[in-house]
């Protein structure tokens, strides 16, 4: 098999890069001009980007080689999304990997400003030595107000308290039981939060709220304002204007509508303005952290599986072991399923027995469905594009959960179609195959599975069994099932590799051999 080839655009960690080598040929840049990228990208399995780059949907269209796309690092606001979901493109970030880093920088900010640390040191640098000039004032009794109670918000206030500050938070999509635990006070609007805050600090992403002079003069006479989260949602020029008023005592950013900021930038002129380059996730230690996650998920991506990180499917907040039980599960009941009922004309049930969390349930019906389409439809097919690829199908898969105190299990059936059940147990680290086609059986799912449907008769185990010999292929287990009824059988094989097609060919050519399915 070729090895994946992986563009990285810019400075990743060198353990991410020593990862990603391990299996894949690597091409890493420390800044590939912009123009490039779009010349390159159609060779490559997958890119890894940061944000000097963007990844809009005319660049991402027609690469059919094009599977993971990893922004490594937070914000995966310069990559069309909605794009590389209708693409069947996985996305992964680096959730929280430089959120101590950022949320460090901001007090960096809030620190330089309140003691007049630039200042003091180009004055020092000048041969000067006023200390009256440069009088500052304390974090500690000022009240934050964070926007954005995320990762980034949630170690703004784990610092804020260190330094006695009272914390006040803006987030309506958080709980009230998170804003307990990190003893904040949870404020219900923008225009409530604004009075309350002696230093104001941003980390929602770019779609966050829109700060303009309205909100801003709200903010109490010698307030500062910190942004290290995305440029464009504080309006730059109001900021400029509330420190030539002295309304406003500072200004750090970290980020701007445009980066590298214009030469007209309002706030290069003003010297209580401390402006950094996109440094919040520029830390050692979030740089290799950053490089480990994005390299591991970028790597699970391209071996086909779902790793947690990944941005545009709904994966559940599951343990390592409780995920790969139902993924395992999920593909596994799909393919078989797909495998025995060509035709799906009538809505798929997927029945969920025993304690399976609630908040699984949207993924795993994105993974059923991508394990039935993918065994269907030629093209990409997977977890990401699922829903779509289901739409244009007209296929929908109802779900319904049957009590908690079973054993844990999936089951796919057509509505109405009891005898087309096919169910996988999931109570210890392999799938359990219990029924397929209604037909009752009992094994672990095995790594290559052959079956046959054929008619219920005797010496056909015989004649596999010899045929699979002449092929020099092991059997390690064999399984057998019937429809009495139907006088028809199954037999499961696990064998030590995958059947080739010429095995399946001679097969098909016993005459009793109804259908023969390789998985
Ligand atoms: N400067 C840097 O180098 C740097 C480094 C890391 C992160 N960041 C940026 O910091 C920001 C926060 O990152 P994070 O990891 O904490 O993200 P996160 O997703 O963990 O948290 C973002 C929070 O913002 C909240 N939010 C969304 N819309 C909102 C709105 N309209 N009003 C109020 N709250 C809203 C969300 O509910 C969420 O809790 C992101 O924009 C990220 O890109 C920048
Ligand atoms: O979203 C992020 O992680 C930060 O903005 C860091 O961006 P960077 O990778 O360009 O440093």
């Amino acid at each position: 098999m070729t090895r994946p080839r992986i563009l990285i655009t810019e400075t990743l960690g060198q353990e991410g890069i020593d990862m990603l080598r391990e299996v894949a040929d690597v091409d890493a840049y420390d800044l590939l001009p912009k123009e490039q990228l779009p010349e390159i990208l159609g060779d490559y399995d997958a890119v890894i980007i940061r944000s000097a780059h963007r990844l809009p949907r005319e660049v991402l269209m027609n690469r059919p080689r094009l599977k993971v796309v990893a922004r490594a690092g937070s914000g995966v606001d310069n990559v069309d999304l909605k794009a590389c979901t209708e693409f069947g493109i996985a996305v992964v970030n680096a959730p929280g990997a430089n959120a101590i880093a950022a949320a460090e920088q901001a007090f960096g900010h809030m620190l330089t400003i309140l003691r007049n640390i630039h200042l003091g040191d180009a004055h020092v640098r000048e041969g000067g030595w006023n200390r009256k000039k440069f009088l500052g004032g304390e974090l500690h009794d000022r009240r934050l107000g964070i926007i954005g109670f995320g990762k980034v918000g949630r170690e703004a206030a784990r610092i804020a308290h260190g330094f006695r500050m009272t914390v006040y938070a803006y987030d309506p999509f958080v709980s009230d039981e998170i804003f307990q635990a990190h003893n904040v006070t949870r404020i219900d609007s923008l225009e409530e939060l604004m009075p309350v805050s002696d230093i104001l600090t941003l980390h929602t992403p770019k779609s966050g709220p829109q700060i303009g002079m309205d909100l801003l003069s709200r903010l109490p006479k010698g307030a500062i304002v910190v942004n290290v989260a995305r440029g464009g949602m504080i309006d730059e020029a109001a900021l400029a204007e509330l420190l030539d008023m002295g309304h406003l005592l500072g200004v750090g950013l970290d980020v701007f509508s445009q980066e590298p900021p214009p030469k007209d930038f309002p706030l290069f002129r003003h010297p209580r303005a401390v402006l950094t380059p996109h440094l919040g996730g520029s830390t050692q230690e979030a740089m290799t952290g950053v490089a480990v996650m994005t390299a591991k998920g970028v790597i699970a991506a391209l071996q086909g599986q779902t790793p947690p990180n990944i941005v545009n499917v709904p994966v559940p907040p599951l343990t390592p072991d409780e995920f790969g039980i139902l993924d395992e599960g999920a593909r596994v009941v799909g393919r078989i399923f797909a495998q025995m009922n060509k035709t799906l004309t009538v809505p798929l049930v997927l029945t969920l027995k025993g304690p399976i969390a609630k908040n699984a349930i949207p993924w795993l019906k994105q993974t059923v469905i991508a394990a039935v389409l993918s065994e269907q439809l030629d093209g990409r097919v997977n977890a990401v594009n699922a829903l779509i690829k289901a739409e244009e199908q007209g296929l929908k898969l109802l779900v319904e959960e049957a009590g908690p105190n079973q054993a844990p299990a999936l089951s796919l059936r057509l509505e109405g179609h009891s005898e087309t059940t096919t169910e996988v147990v999931l109570d210890n680290h392999v799938p359990r195959l219990r029924r397929i086609n209604g037909i009752a059986m009992d094994l672990p799912w095995p790594k290559n599975a052959l079956m046959t449907v054929h008619n219920d008769a005797p010496g056909v185990v015989g004649k596999v069994g010899t045929l699979v010999g002449q092929y020099n292929i092991n059997i390690g287990n064999l399984h057998l099932g019937r429809d009495e009824k139907a006088h028809q059988a199954l037999m499961i094989l696990s064998l030590d590799q995958t059947a080739p097609e010429e095995l399946v060919r001679d097969l098909k050519q016993i005459p009793e051999i109804r259908q023969v399915f390789v998985f």
